[in-house]
């Protein structure tokens, strides 16, 4: 049997397929088993803002139209790309371990610091999430709207004057960017910008009746991740969440106990709430849920 894995054409995309195929390939030595990159409208129209050209989807239908029709077997992304609800026929199987789920800040050359950053420092990002997080934290900053791949917005720090832009720590580290960064990389804590839902996990996705492959991918499950990938998709999925909307979640594990944080606001900012609710893990869809469900409540309330 022959395993074709589709991935989007940019360094991060080709570098997480690569890592899942060794993984593969480590548990089942004698598979055969090859990637093929798909080019998305995501990359192809990647400079234009990703709320007009149709959301998170973007990055995954080509790839979905390849997985419905044989094609291609299996697809590996970036989970916090990955809309709430998928076509019918597909699902996502399991997740290998999460990578760093931080945000970072890249700053340019000299400048090392959040606190320190000079009063009225310009920082681009694209993300209506870590805009108002990091104005929440400094409101003396300038928040620039940036978009492209990960190199592309580095390079902007320079070409744009920036003094440093926000990036998934995980991106920064699978593309092994972040030793030579290092003296210029702040890792923001979560108590300051909370990540986005499932930042730094991995979805594989497959047909929905594919249990073949799903036997496979079994052995590369890790069940921290599982967990939280379950808790944290559950919440932006009662967030009902579009990249429009501000939308952060963190679910940490502390052995039988679970505790998920959360953050949402309205689109221009006005409202923001976090809150955080324990659970267990007996009920980890309930969990994202329920804190989904108590946070709308509240912010439609104001
Ligand atoms: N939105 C783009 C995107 N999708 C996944 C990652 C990084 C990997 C991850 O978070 O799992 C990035 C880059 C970024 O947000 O800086």
């Amino acid at each position: 049997m022959k395993i074709v894995v589709g991935a989007r054409g940019s360094t991060l995309s080709v570098t997480q397929t690569n890592s899942v195929i060794n993984m593969m390939k480590n548990a089942h030595p004698h598979l055969d088993i090859e990637l093929k990159t798909i080019k998305t409208k995501g990359d192809v129209l990647r400079e234009a803002s990703l709320d007009k050209i149709g959301g998170k989807g973007v990055f995954v239908k080509e790839i979905e139209k390849e997985l419905l029709n044989g094609q291609i077997d299996m697809a590996v992304h970036s989970m916090k790309d990955m809309p709430g609800v998928l076509p019918k026929g597909l699902k996502l199987s399991y997740v290998p371990k999460r990578e760093d789920y931080r945000d970072v800040l890249v700053l340019r050359e000299g400048l090392s610091s959040l606190d320190k950053l000079p009063i009225g420092a310009k920082i681009g990002t694209g993300s209506k999430r870590r805009k108002y997080q990091l104005l929440r934290y400094r409101e003396d900053l300038n928040i620039s709207d940036i978009r492209g791949n990960i190199e592309t917005r580095i390079k902007k720090i320079e070409l744009e004057n920036l003094d440093g832009v926000v990036l998934a720590a995980a991106g920064i580290k699978r593309l092994g960017l972040h030793k030579d960064l290092a003296h210029r990389i702040v890792y923001l804590d979560k108590e300051i910008l909370l990540p986005s839902p499932c930042q730094g996990i991995l979805a594989i996705e497959i047909r929905e009746n594919d249990v073949k492959i799903e036997e496979l991918l079994k052995s590369i499950s890790h069940e921290k991740t599982e967990i939280q990938a379950k808790v944290e998709r559950a919440f932006l999925k009662g967030a009902g969440g579009s990249c429009k909307v501000p939308v952060g979640a963190y679910c940490e594990i502390h052995s039988e106990k679970l505790i998920l944080e959360g953050f949402l606001g309205t689109e221009d900012g006005e409202i923001l709430i976090d809150k955080k609710l324990e659970g267990k893990k007996d009920s980890l869809e309930e969990l994202g849920y329920n804190l989904a469900n108590m946070m709308i409540k509240e912010r439609d309330a104001k």
